[in-house]
Parts: C-alpha cells; structure tokens; sequence
C-alpha cells in the first residue's frame, strides 16, 4: 500500500494569500496567523505576496486571476460576521462556492482561510484565541496541498 501526502516544508514554494478588509480587526489576525505558518515552515519572504480586498465577496474574483500565475498555492482569509439580514448568507455561500469552484478549474490548490461566524466571539476565538488561528491552519494546509501537487505533477 502508498501513502501520499505533502510535507510541510514551504523551502522554495510561492504562495499567494487573498485577505478581505471587512471585519479587518479579525482578518488581519489571520494574516498575521497565515504568515506566522509560513516563515515557520521555511517559506522565504520573498516568496509571499498578500493581495487585499474589500470584502469576502471580492476573494474569488483576484483568487481566479492569480490561479493563473506561477505560485504553489493559494490562501484565502477573510471573517463574515452574521448580522440583521440575510446578507450573511448571501457573503459566505458566495465566498465559499467561488473558492471551491476555482480549485475545481485550477491547477494549483486554494486553501479555505475565510471565517463565518455567528458572534463576535466566535470571530475572536477562531482569529488566535481558545479555537486557534484559521489563517494559520489555512497556510499549513496550503504547504501540505502544495507539496502533495508536486509530487503529482512529476
Ligand atoms: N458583511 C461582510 C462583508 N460584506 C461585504 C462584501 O464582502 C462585499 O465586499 C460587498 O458586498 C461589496 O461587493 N464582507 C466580509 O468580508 N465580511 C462581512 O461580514
Ligand atoms: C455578513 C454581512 O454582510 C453582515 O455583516 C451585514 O450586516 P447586516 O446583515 O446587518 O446588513
């Protein structure tokens, strides 16, 4: 039996992250989050390009145009917050159906970084406190996708 899967070594691999401002007090955390994974793994800076949006809404659109460019893999980080209407729903189907629509189209590998969250508090608790940082699971993910299409593509 083979078991094949990515390592997490980010050496010589070129990352994209697509971070939306909405809710920045969050989204930032998970850059910060998404990076902190990265340069741990031996990602080098220069290996890194963050591209920011307005909103989650907005992540598919550059998502889509960067799938095109020479990088391993891409991250996309963002924080929905449900508030008085149905514009939560709206957001985040969105956001997530267009992401998993591009890694069916794509060659490379999209990471789901994006937190849609009732509360505040489920913001703060998944942005770096008890429920951990969903940028920085995002990144490792992303590492580990990347590195297993690697060994696909050879
Ligand atoms: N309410 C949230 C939004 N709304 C903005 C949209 O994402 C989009 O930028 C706007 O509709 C213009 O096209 N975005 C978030 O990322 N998070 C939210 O909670
Ligand atoms: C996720 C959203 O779009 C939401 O934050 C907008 O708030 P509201 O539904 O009160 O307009």
């Amino acid at each position: 039996m083979k078991v094949i899967e990515g390592v997490f070594d980010g050496k010589g691999l070129k990352f994209a992250i697509v971070v939306s401002r909405f809710n920045s007090f969050f989204s930032e955390k998970l850059l910060e989050g998404a990076l902190d994974a990265l340069k741990r793994h031996n990602v080098e800076e220069e290996n890194i390009d963050v591209f920011k949006v307005p909103g989650a809404f907005e992540i598919p659109f550059i998502t889509k145009k960067l799938i095109k460019k020479d990088y391993d893999a891409i991250i996309a980080l963002g924080v929905v917050i449900r508030g008085e209407t149905y514009h939560f729903e709206v957001v985040a189907n969105e956001v997530s159906k267009g992401v998993a629509q591009i890694n069916i189209e794509s060659n490379i590998p999209v990471t789901f970084g994006v937190v849609t969250s009732e509360t505040l508090e489920q913001s703060i608790d998944r942005s770096g406190a008890k429920a951990g940082n969903k940028g920085f699971e995002a990144a490792m993910a992303a590492i580990e996708m990347a590195n297993l299409n690697k060994q696909l593509k050879e």
